[in-house]
């Protein structure tokens, strides 16, 4: 089976880096973290973020996970933060161009504060994993609060528990995953990612895109714990970096297939943003 090249267009414009720029121009991208011994899948966002090339990374934590973020870290940085106060008090830096709130951040009452006080600052923002299963029980509660400038990442798991009913169609057959994510997307007012080894984005207005990892693109190594997570650290990055959310999920989804398959076996969520500069230089930046 030959596979459709589904590399977006544009890629050295979108990605490169000129010398006359200094790291603010890159952007600087907030990932919003969970306790204590949740902090492995912040971790991996953040390093996608910088991998990606966002000028800035940080990782804002509750202040008692300070620590173990910090002697985990280096080139990131890490901020504790009081509650959604801190995060809002954070946000209030006009540089920080892009928040990703989700993995590891837990499925309490706290994430559903982060997310609408991140929503609320108007920020390019990713939503993933705790952040959707959080509204699972009001799902039309997120959407309220949703704006231009944000994608949703779910898995399978997670897309059934925001839409249920486009699930069940889907999983009877009676719509295609194409659809099933353009209803998403309509629904929620935003740009869906649904994830799997076909990847399939919408945007509200119609605008749609493939990634597939299947046939001659096939990446069935990134079944793996946290591939997820660095996911969406880098769709983060890009967005930090300027670009518009469609378009930074399509070219997330396309970058991680390709740091997958330029690993091969054995790959482990780490390994994903350390595969990409290898994908950078094969497409010639
Ligand atoms: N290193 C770290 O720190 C890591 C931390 N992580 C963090 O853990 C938290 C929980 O995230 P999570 O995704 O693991 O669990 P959860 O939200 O319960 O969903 C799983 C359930 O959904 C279902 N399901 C259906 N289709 C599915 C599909 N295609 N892909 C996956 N699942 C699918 C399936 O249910 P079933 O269909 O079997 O009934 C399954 O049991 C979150 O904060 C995340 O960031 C992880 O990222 C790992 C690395
Ligand atoms: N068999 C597969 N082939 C290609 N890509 C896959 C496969 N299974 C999972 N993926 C990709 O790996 C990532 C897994 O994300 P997710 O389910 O959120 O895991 P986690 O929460 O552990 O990070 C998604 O980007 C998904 O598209």
């Amino acid at each position: 089976m030959s596979t459709p090249e589904t590399r977006p267009e544009g890629l050295s414009a979108l990605l490169g880096k000129r010398p006359e720029q200094h790291k603010y121009d890159h952007g600087h991208a907030v990932i919003v973290g969970g306790p204590p011994g949740q902090g492995g899948a912040a971790r991996l966002a953040a390093r996608g973020a910088l991998r990606v090339g966002a000028g800035l990374v940080t990782l804002g934590c509750p202040l008692r996970a300070v620590t173990e973020n910090a002697v985990q870290l280096n080139a990131i940085m890490v901020r504790g933060l009081d509650g959604t106060a801190g995060l809002a008090e954070m946000l209030e830096d006009g540089r920080i161009t892009a928040v990703c709130l989700g993995p590891g951040l837990g499925l309490g009452p706290a994430t559903a504060e982060l997310v609408k006080t991140t929503l609320r600052a108007k920020r390019g923002t990713i939503l993933d994993a705790d952040a959707l299963s959080r509204f699972q029980r009001a799902p039309q509660a997120l959407f309220d609060m949703l704006h231009d400038h944000v994608v949703l990442t779910p898995h399978a798991g997670e897309f059934a528990r925001l839409f249920p009913d486009i699930a069940k169609r889907h999983k009877a057959g009676e719509v295609s995953k194409l659809d099933a994510t353009r209803e998403a997307a309509v629904r929620a007012g935003s740009v869906v990612l649904f994830k799997g080894s076909e990847t399939v984005i919408a945007a509200p207005d119609g605008r749609h895109a493939i990634q597939t990892a299947e046939g001659d693109r096939a990446a069935p190594w990134l079944a793996t714990a946290g591939a997820g997570d660095v996911l969406a650290g880098m769709i983060v990055g890009l967005l930090a970096r300027g670009l518009d959310p469609l378009r930074a999920a399509e070219v997330g989804a396309w970058l991680h297939v390709e740091a997958a398959r330029s690993f091969g076996p054995g790959l482990i969520a780490e390994d994903l943003p350390e595969a990409l500069p290898q994908v950078f230089r094969q497409i010639g930046l």
